[in-house]
């Protein structure tokens, strides 16, 4: 099979498991991009033109993958969050798009005109701690975590990214205080929703999933330990499900929290919840 042909092929199964034709292309480049090693102008001059025995099988394993609904970054391996090329393992959440409007809104809470001192809840894959450290190499950064399997990750994509973090294996605010900023995308969703859960969500951890009955059972706590965690005037900084997220914001109110706002999405639905101590 040459590599037009593959590409065709992949694009073809892409497209009879339901997959939109623009996406069914990218996803099909992106796959024999990742099998070859070789990617834009290259993978149509690399020779030799034919795809080896062994790339033709890989292919139809991760098209087996793909078409039974796994996230693409799983199989690929890697994720690409506020511009960083991050490792994703199974197990671990894959960075999601939404959250990079979160790191936006971080950064314009920060100083630019002092060292400040942030923690990343729940780091995952370390995507917000590595991305914020990116952005602004004077920050001292933190990042907890309860599940090991993250931890681990997030170490190694800081490793690869030559960035420095302290991740701490401890839950919610590791017992951390003076912060300027706490910035957590946690578990947020209610339980009730696994029910009816898109098919991708089967892949990830339900731990980094689901927190309770109204989604808050990480969230609320959190609130609860940023009052003593936070410097005055430090600011606290959400990114929660619609259903609940005016519900903390209500909540952050009657705790004595200012400023208390809800942010909407880049689809304008309410998601972030920002306050300061
Ligand atoms: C929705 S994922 C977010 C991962 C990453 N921050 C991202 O945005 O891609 C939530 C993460 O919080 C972690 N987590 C759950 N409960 C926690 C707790 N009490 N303290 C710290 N981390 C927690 C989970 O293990 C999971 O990695």
């Amino acid at each position: 099979m040459t590599r037009a042909q593959a590409l065709r092929y992949a694009r073809t199964r892409l497209e009879k498991a339901g997959f939109p034709s623009r996406q069914a292309e990218a996803e099909a480049r992106q796959l024999l991009e990742h099998l070859t090693g070789e990617h834009g102008a290259r993978f149509w001059r690399g020779a030799p033109l034919e795809l080896e025995p062994g790339q033709q099988r890989r292919l139809e394993a991760a098209l087996a993958r793909r078409t039974a609904g796994e996230p693409l970054q799983l199989i690929l391996g890697t994720a690409v969050f506020y511009g960083l090329e991050l490792e994703v393992r199974p197990g671990v959440l894959v960075p999601r798009p939404e959250t990079e409007r979160l790191v936006e809104l971080a950064l314009a809470e920060l100083p630019e005109d002092r060292p400040a001192r942030v923690l990343d809840v729940g780091t995952g894959s370390g995507a917000i701690a590595l991305a914020l450290k990116r952005a602004r190499p004077a920050l001292e950064v933190y990042a907890s975590e309860v599940s090991g399997r993250a931890l681990e990750l997030a170490r190694a994509n800081a490793r690869r990214l030559g960035l420095e973090v302290t991740f701490l294996h401890a839950p919610l605010t590791a017992g951390l205080a003076r912060l300027d900023l706490i910035v957590s995308n946690p578990p947020y969703l209610p339980e009730a929703y696994c029910d009816e859960a898109p098919p991708e969500l089967a892949w990830e951890a339900e731990e980094a999933l689901y927190a309770g009955a109204d989604g808050l059972a990480v969230a609320r706590p959190l609130l609860a330990e940023a009052d003593a965690a936070l410097a005055g005037g430090g600011g606290l900084l959400l990114e929660l499900d619609p259903a609940n997220v005016h519900a903390l914001a209500r909540e952050a109110r009657r705790a004595g929290f200012t400023e208390v706002a809800v942010l909407p999405d880049l689809a304008q639905r309410p998601r972030f919840l920002r306050a300061r101590r």
